[in-house]
C-alpha cells in the first residue's frame, strides 16, 4: 500500500479497523467520510490569540515564546515558569472576546471551505468549550459564522469529549485525546501545532503539519483504506 507523504509516523492505514460504517445507518451514508476538524490550534490560532494579549496585559510578566512551547496545557507551562501564573493564563481566554478575536490558522478558511464542497464527504468542527461558558461557547459560533458564513453553524460540534462523536477522521493539535469510549471511531491526525512539532510520531499515527500541505491525500487514503 503507498502511504501518504504526510504519514510521519510511517503507519500503515488501518483498513477497516475502527470503521466509521458500523455506527452509519443507511447504506448512502456508509460510502461518505465523515471529518471531524478542532476549532483551537487547527482553525483558529489560540496560542498566538493568547499570547498577544497576554503580553498587554501581563507587560512585566515571564512569558514563553511560541518556539518554547510544550505540551498541550498553556497554563501548565506558565505555572512551571512562574507560580501564579496559570492563574493570570487562564483570566486570558476567560476574557471577552478572547475567542472571537482569534485570527484563522494561516490557510485554514481556504482549506476547510474546500474540504466541506467535496463529494461525498461532511465536515464537522469539533470543538472543547471552556468551562466558565460566559463568553467561549457564544464567541465559537460567532467565529465560525465570521469566517465560514450562517450556514456553516449546522457543522458545529461542541464537546468536552471527542470519543463519543462518531466520524472517520478527526484532525486535532491535542496529542492525547481521551474519554468515555476507550475505542474512538475516528483516527486522529494530529495537525502540528507549536507545543507538539517536538513529538516524534509513532505509527500508525498520522501528523498534518500545516492546511498547505496535501490533506485531501489523507483523506482520500481513508476513503480507499476504509
Ligand atoms: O492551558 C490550556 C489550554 C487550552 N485550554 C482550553 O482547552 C480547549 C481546547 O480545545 P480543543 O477543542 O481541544 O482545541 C480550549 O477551549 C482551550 O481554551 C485550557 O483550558 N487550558
Ligand atoms: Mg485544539
Amino acid at each position: 500500500m503507498s502511504l501518504p507523504k504526510l504519514l510521519r509516523g510511517g503507519g500503515a492505514l488501518s483498513a477497516g479497523l475502527r470503521n466509521c460504517r458500523t455506527c452509519s445507518s443507511s447504506a448512502t451514508s456508509a460510502r461518505r467520510l465523515r471529518v471531524l476538524v478542532d476549532m483551537d490550534g487547527v482553525l483558529a490560532d489560540f496560542e498566538g490569540g493568547f499570547l498577544k494579549k497576554y503580553r498587554a496585559l501581563y507587560p512585566k510578566e515571564p512569558y514563553i515564546d511560541l518556539e518554547d512551547r510544550r505540551g498541550f496545557w498553556v497554563s501548565e507551562q506558565y505555572e512551571k515558569l512562574k507560580p501564579g501564573l496559570s492563574e493570570k493564563a487562564m483570566s486570558i481566554w476567560e476574557a471577552k472576546n478572547f475567542f472571537l478575536d482569534l485570527d484563522p490558522i494561516d490557510g485554514a478558511v481556504e482549506a476547510l471551505k474546500e474540504m466541506s464542497r467535496l463529494p461525498s464527504t461532511d465536515v464537522f468542527i469539533c470543538t472543547s468549550p471552556i468551562k466558565r461558558y460566559q463568553f467561549c461557547p457564544y464567541e465559537k459560533y460567532a467565529w465560525v459564522e465570521r469566517h465560514f458564513g450562517h450556514e456553516f453553524l449546522e457543522q458545529i460540534i461542541l464537546t468536552r469529549d471527542k470519543t463519543v462523536v462518531c466520524a472517520d477522521l478527526l484532525i486535532d493539535d491535542r496529542p492525547d485525546i481521551t474519554g468515555a469510549e476507550p475505542n474512538p471511531r475516528w483516527e486522529h491526525i494530529l495537525f502540528t501545532a507549536c507545543h507538539n512539532r517536538h513529538l516524534s510520531m509513532t505509527p500508525p499515527d498520522w501528523r498534518l503539519p500545516s492546511w498547505r500541505e496535501d490533506w485531501k491525500e489523507l483523506l482520500d487514503s481513508k476513503r480507499q483504506h476504509s
